[in-house]
């Protein structure tokens, strides 16, 4: 006897969606109102070997660990992906990653071009991958300066590699101009929303469809 369509526990292939730009492009931004708004939705935390800004919490935004402890992380192949980002080490957990996607979460990734490519490799199937551009390179820069979390020196360096950053858009499956951040956000959750609805992504269609096609016609 076929189960009803309405009894059959609509499953979802979990998916990593990747968001990319130049350093205060607004991912962090967006990443945060994502959260917030989408369920299902888990940040993946990176560990780096990066300072910690005064704005941010250890455990939420990044896990902030010596240059040993990271290396321990690649040898043991703890790392789904990592690379050198303005002369810090950035990288992936393995774990909580797996976990989540396990446990019916989509998963969200706020990493370089660099670890995309290292994604891209293993993973491209399951990946979304969004290159947020700032509406220009002044309002960029203007970014980076109001948002006073980095000194001068910092603020320049990352400036002087935006040009590199932004020639990667091309790797991306879709391109957002982040002018208005309410409208990034509307367009970001578009995508999931469209995303998740992948007929490969609906791993139950199979048995919902044929659920669907052994009810019996109404009678009349
Ligand atoms: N490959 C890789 N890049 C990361 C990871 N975590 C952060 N990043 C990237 O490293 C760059 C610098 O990040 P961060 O120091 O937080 O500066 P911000 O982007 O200006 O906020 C950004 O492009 C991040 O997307 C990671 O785990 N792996
Ligand atoms: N659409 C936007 N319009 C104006 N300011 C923005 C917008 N998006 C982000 N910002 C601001 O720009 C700065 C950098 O954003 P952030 O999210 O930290 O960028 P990223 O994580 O890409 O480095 C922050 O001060 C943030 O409040």
């Amino acid at each position: 006897m076929m189960q009803a369509p309405q009894t059959i526990e609509r499953r979802r292939r979990g998916l990593m969606l990747i968001l990319s730009s130049p350093s205060g492009a607004g991912k962090t931004t967006l990443s945060r109102l994502l959260l917030e708004h989408m369920p299902h939705l888990q940040m993946s935390v990176s560990v780096t070997t990066r300072q910690r800004r005064p704005s941010e919490i250890s455990g939420r935004d990044y896990h902030f660990i010596d240059r040993d402890e990271f290396d321990r992380y690649v040898a043991n192949d703890d790392l789904l992906e990592h690379a050198e980002v303005y002369g810090n080490f950035y990288g992936t957990p393995k774990t909580p990653v797996m976990k989540a996607l396990a446990s019916g979460m989509d998963v969200l990734f706020d990493i370089d071009w660099q670890g995309t490519q290292q994604m891209m490799r293993k993973a491209r199937p399951d990946l979304v991958t969004i290159f947020i551009l700032p509406p220009s390179m002044a309002e960029l820069e203007r970014r980076l300066r109001t948002r006073a979390q980095d000194s001068a020196d910092v603020v320049a360096k990352r400036m002087a590699k935006a040009h590199d950053d932004v020639s990667h858009w091309r790797e991306y499956d879709y391109i957002l101009v982040n002018d208005d951040i309410e409208a990034s956000l509307v367009s970001v959750r578009a995508i999931l929303t469209a995303e998740r609805l992948k007929r490969e992504r609906q791993t139950s269609l199979p048995d919902f469809v044929a659920a669907l096609q052994a009810e019996r016609p109404p009678s009349d």
